[in-house]
């Protein structure tokens, strides 16, 4: 059995703030979203896509983000929510519209460990202390490592678990409150009204009646990129970034189109497990960093492998030539050169040259994206 675990978090910003305070350095999945859409996505996307977390920490998020969360916890027995009492403060993109958001108790039951702060600054000042107190985690590297959640009548989930929780010198004592009757296993059911298969019906129909989305995954080689991209897309900004561990995901919204951005981590031993991410991918984009002369053939060797599996038949492909601020990066044409563009035959494909710092080309690369739905 996996015994992974992920850490869901509302914004890219939570995330590096777990990663340097609390030197969390997990090798399993990561998601970062900040609106609901994405979030809920995330959701109904992990079962058959990669490793199945056997654990999940979700912090930082909402009351709201929470509730879009609702169907998670059944397919996530080990969860502990950490949110807030406030709304998040970022602004939904402007085409979206919320879907009804739930009553605040008919999916509280469903954690099976649910911690809320009176406001986002009291649960971001004591965020990951409480949480991991209330599911019984140490602090320490150690701990994060060897993640175990805890819940009345279970075990410590992993031998490795166990022997942190041994040894663990300091136990965390939970600043928040814990919701009286929260620790409970998923599924239960409140006044009747928050069966997990209703949750995912309702998810199902809303999204029926809120257009498709298209699935994105960015792929290239580690340093292309590919995170500064994603950020610029969803928040027009330059985010400091760390190497990914994983994959960060995003829903951008043009024009009523809403694509899901999934960035994967490009280190080599990552590279792997790019394929869990390929079903229902309807376009690649490859971040090139254009400075990089040494690796472009190993670029090439991945974007042949990836072009050759089944999962990708469809897909179009998109590639980023990056980093063009650069002096004497490598042009569009030497990269189209490098990587035998003019011999896919089987994939609709487009190059454009970018800068993901001042996002100067990025636009382009969607308009490509856009263009290929309309005709489609
Ligand atoms: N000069 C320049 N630097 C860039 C550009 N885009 C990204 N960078 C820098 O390149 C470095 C790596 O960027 P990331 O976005 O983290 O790279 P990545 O592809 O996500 O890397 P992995 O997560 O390891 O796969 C960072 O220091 C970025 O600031 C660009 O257009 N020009
Ligand atoms: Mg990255």
């Amino acid at each position: 059995m996996d015994m992974g675990y992920s850490i869901i978090c509302s914004h890219y910003g939570a995330m590096e703030e777990i990663r340097e305070k609390y030197k969390y350095s997990g090798t399993q999945q990561q998601a970062i979203g900040s609106h609901l859409p994405q979030l809920a996505a995330f959701t109904a996307s992990v079962p058959g896509k990669g490793p199945t977390p056997s654990a999940v920490l979700v912090m930082q998020i909402s009351e709201n983000q929470a509730g879009a969360l609702s169907q998670a916890p059944p397919l996530w027995p080990r969860a502990c929510a950490l949110t807030s009492r406030q709304t998040h403060p970022s602004p939904p993109p402007p085409a979206w519209s919320s879907p009804p958001q739930p009553p605040e108790r008919n999916w509280g039951g469903r954690w099976p460990a649910r911690l809320v702060a009176d406001n986002a600054a009291a649960m971001s000042a004591s965020q990951a202390s409480a949480a991991a107190a209330a599911v019984g985690l140490a602090r320490g590297r150690a701990a994060w490592a060897a993640v175990s959640l805890r819940f009345p009548g279970s075990g410590p989930a992993t031998s490795a678990g166990a022997a942190a929780e041994a040894e663990a010198p300091t136990r965390l004592s939970p600043p928040l409150q814990l919701e009286p009757g929260e620790a409970r296993r998923p599924g239960c059911l409140e006044g009747g009204v928050c069966c997990p298969r209703m949750g995912i019906l309702f998810t199902r129909i809303w999204r029926l009646f809120n257009h498709q989305e298209h699935k994105v995954i960015i792929v290239g080689l580690d340093n292309a990129g590919k995170t500064t991209i994603l950020y610029q897309f969803s928040m027009n900004e330059v985010v400091h970034t760390s190497p990914t561990i994983g994959s960060n995901v995003e829903e951008i919204v043009i024009n009523n189109t809403r694509f899901l951005m999934w960035d994967i981590g490009g280190q080599e031993s990552l590279r792997s497990s790019w394929n869990t991410y390929y079903t229902n991918t309807e376009f690649v984009i490859v971040v090139v960093d254009s400075t990089d002369r040494e690796r472009i053939s190993v670029t090439r060797e991945e974007l042949y492998k990836m072009l050759a599996h089944e999962d990708l038949r469809k897909a179009g492909l998109l590639i980023f030539a990056n980093k063009q601020d650069v002096k004497e990066c490598m042009t569009v044409a030497e990269i189209s050169q490098f990587l035998k563009l003019t011999s896919i035959k089987d994939h609709q494909w487009h190059i454009q040259a970018c800068c993901a710092l001042t996002g100067e080309g990025l636009c382009q690369g969607l308009e490509w994206m856009m263009s290929r739905l309309k005709i489609r």
